[in-house]
């Protein structure tokens, strides 16, 4: 598609659709501005952007596409002081914004001027902020959840679909409210768990400072999200703090629950508390694709000798098979280790397997 697209917030989600949209419309001018000159300039360096905004209100008088990409809370302010602009009237503006309900109450003032306004929200990330973690293919096989004012007409909403193909996402539409409500729970819930396990690590930490450094894959996993930027996450919370205080009332409920079993001792009980949340989480469609953007893992059995490591590696590289973590598990006791390497893709595993298994006499499985 030929055009002007207009992206406001440069960050991991903006840099990573402008990519996105690059890849799939070369044709397209897109400008972008952020607030913060050093990451519009990085933008502009990594052909994440066309050109970099002079004038925000002046571009958006000629944009066919604006999206705002900034945290929640200035997305809500920004939307307050464009609605009071000149903005091209076949534009369509839209958001990725992590919530949708208070958003969609401030882009009313955009209806009420007869413009375009589809809320949206890929549903994919990082813990990494900023454009130098931007990537074009973040939002592949995810849901990417749209919520069009009730004006909107179908055309303007497949018109934002097909700008938006390049992400390779899967359009969704769901009402602001819903959103906020399976968002809290999948999403934002579980931001405030695992920042809760870390604090509480923190204060064992000052009885027993060994625990930071026996800190395993357990609590690797669970705790990665914690690392996100607290800015974004204290503004998703402030625009969702109804269906938070609920999901907490419940998880505080969960928990004195487990505690009851294990009171009474009641092994059977405690098992069961696991089997069943295995089954669930085991049959769930997202450990495959969609809400949280899986790696695709590969294990492989190696010998535990300085220099695997780079064998394995220069063979993928030699294969231009890019990965996205490589590292030995050092939970086998025998002389073999197991080599876990992460993969962004579904294509990539399959050529890394591929590539390993002819070229090495190493056994490779996927779990
Ligand atoms: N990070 C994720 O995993 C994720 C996933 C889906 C949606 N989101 C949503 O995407 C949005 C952006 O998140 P991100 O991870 O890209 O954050 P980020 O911190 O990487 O990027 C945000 C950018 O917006 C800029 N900015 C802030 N206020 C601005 C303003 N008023 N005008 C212009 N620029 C401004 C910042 O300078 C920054 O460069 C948030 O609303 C978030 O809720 C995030
Ligand atoms: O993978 C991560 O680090 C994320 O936090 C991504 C994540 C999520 O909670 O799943 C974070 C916020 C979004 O709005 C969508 C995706």
């Amino acid at each position: 598609m030929k055009g002007t697209v207009v992206i406001v917030g440069l960050g991991l989600i903006g840099g990573s659709l402008g990519l996105a949209i690059r890849r799939e419309h070369p044709d397209a001018t897109i400008i972008g501005y952020d607030r913060n000159e050093k990451e519009m300039r990085l933008a502009k360096a990594m052909d994440v952007i066309t050109k970099e905004s002079i004038s925000l209100k002046e571009d958006v008088k000629k944009a066919d596409m604006i999206l705002l990409c900034t945290p929640v809370t200035q997305t809500e302010r920004l939307i307050a002081e464009m609605s009071t602009w000149v903005i091209s009237p076949q534009a369509i503006i839209s958001d990725v914004g992590s919530t949708k309900k208070r958003i969609m109450q401030e882009a009313n003032a955009f209806s009420r001027k007869g413009l375009s306004f589809i809320g949206g929200h890929p549903m994919a990330g990082s813990h990494k902020s900023g454009v130098s973690a931007a990537k074009a293919i973040l939002f592949e096989n995810a849901f990417y959840l749209l919520t069009p004012e009730p004006s909107v007409d179908k055309e303007a909403v497949d018109t934002l679909k097909a700008w938006l193909s390049g992400t390779k996402a899967k359009f969704l539409i769901v009402e602001p409210s819903a959103h906020d409500e399976i968002t809290g729970m999948v999403s934002h819930f579980p931001h405030i768990v695992a920042s809760s396990l870390v604090h509480q690590v923190k204060k064992y930490h000052q009885q027993q400072p060994l625990v930071s450094s026996l800190a395993a894959g357990g609590f690797r996993d669970l705790s990665r999200i914690a690392s996100s930027d607290p800015t974004m996450w204290r503004d998703i919370t402030m625009h969702n703090l109804d269906v938070l205080r609920e999901l907490l009332i419940q998880w505080q409920e969960e928990m004195s629950h487990v505690v009851e079993l294990l009171d009474e001792q009641n092994s059977e009980a405690i098992y069961n508390y696991f089997e069943e949340a295995k089954q669930f989480r085991d049959n769930m469609p997202i450990l495959h694709k969609g809400a949280i953007p899986s790696f695709y893992d590969l294990f492989v059995d190696v010998p535990d000798y300085p220099g695997v490591i780079s064998e394995i590696t220069g063979l993928l590289a030699r294969e231009a098979i890019s990965i996205v973590n490589i590292r030995i598990m050092e939970t086998r006791e025998d002389i073999y280790g197991v080599l876990s390497i992460s993969f962004q893709t579904e294509e990539d595993r399959r050529r890394g397997e591929a590539c390993i298994t002819t070229k090495t006499p190493y056994e490779v499985f996927i779990v």
